[in-house]
């Protein structure tokens, strides 16, 4: 079963059109990665999921409940189920790496301190660094405070794990790292994963499946394979980085003349 469901999703802030027509699945341990230009509606997409808008038409279902209809206290119970790491994942300063991974077991469940320490441990285990437990935030490297954070995501057992652009700002062996732990955790978890990101070689790495947004819509998508094979123009242009082409340098403008006022 679709544990992400979009169905003719459609979404304007305003008179202004975000999302057209967007339809996707991602079932259980699936790795999906979203890629499209900036404001393209990557993000926009991502709060759908998260019930903080709603779609003007179309469907956005998670785990089989229609987002859009849900009232606030099913809402709640429904983000229960997400666990999300968005771009540079802020952990709280004045807590501890042990007390950052707590926070939403402390804050969200009623279970016995113990029992928090154990799953806190369990989850720094899984992103290497059990052994930073007791550092403060600012005593870890860009890579370090990326793999808490994820180990603050998914302190719940989220069923769904949403990043929004995970890799920002870290060097290449780091992201590397983190690249290859939403992978794992995704699949040790079970989750269905959806990153948006600017990083084409690390989404051909580690994903199943890619969709491309281009001006609110899906213009392509395919697996890896698929991908790096197609000839279609935007994923061309999107994967070999050039600066030109369906996605134009120039955002549309009056004529360069008459916005100079060089008239006859
Ligand atoms: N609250 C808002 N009100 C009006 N317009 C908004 C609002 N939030 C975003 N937008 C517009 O919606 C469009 C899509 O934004 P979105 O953040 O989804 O893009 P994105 O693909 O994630 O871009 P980026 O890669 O730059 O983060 C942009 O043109 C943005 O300016």
């Amino acid at each position: 079963m679709s544990i992400i469901e979009f169905q003719n999703v459609s979404f304007a802030y305003g008179e202004t059109p975000i999302l057209r027509d967007v339809s996707l699945n991602i079932e259980a341990g699936q790795l999906v990665a979203i890629m499209g230009g900036s404001g393209s509606g990557k993000t926009t997409l991502l709060k759908l999921i998260g019930g903080q808008i709603r779609a003007q038409s179309g469907v956005v279902r998670v785990n089989g409940e229609d987002v859009g209809s849900l009232n606030e206290s099913a809402l709640y119970r429904m983000r229960r189920k997400l666990g999300m790491l968005f771009q540079f994942g802020a952990l709280f300063t004045d807590l501890s790496v042990f007390d950052n991974v707590a926070f939403p077991l402390r804050e969200r469940t009623a279970l016995p301190e113990s029992m928090i320490r154990d799953l806190v441990l369990m989850k720094l285990q899984a992103v290497g660094l059990r052994g930073a437990a007791q550092s403060m935030p600012q005593e870890l490297s860009g890579g370090m405070a990326r793999r808490v954070a994820l180990a603050r995501a998914i302190a719940l057992d989220p069923q769904v794990m949403l990043y929004d652009e995970p890799f920002t700002g870290l060097d290449p062996i780091s992201l590397a790292t983190v690249g290859k732990l939403i992978r794992e955790l995704n699949d040790a978890l079970g989750t269905a994963s959806i990153v948006v990101t600017h990083d084409v070689a690390e989404s051909l790495a580690i994903v199943d499946y890619i969709y491309f947004l281009a001006d609110g819509q899906i213009v392509a998508q395919g697996t890896p394979d698929e991908v790096k094979a197609s000839t279609h123009p935007f994923v061309q242009q999107f994967i070999n980085a050039r600066p030109d082409g369906p996605l134009p340098f120039h955002k549309p403008a009056p004529a360069y003349a008459d916005d100079l006022g060089l008239h006859q």
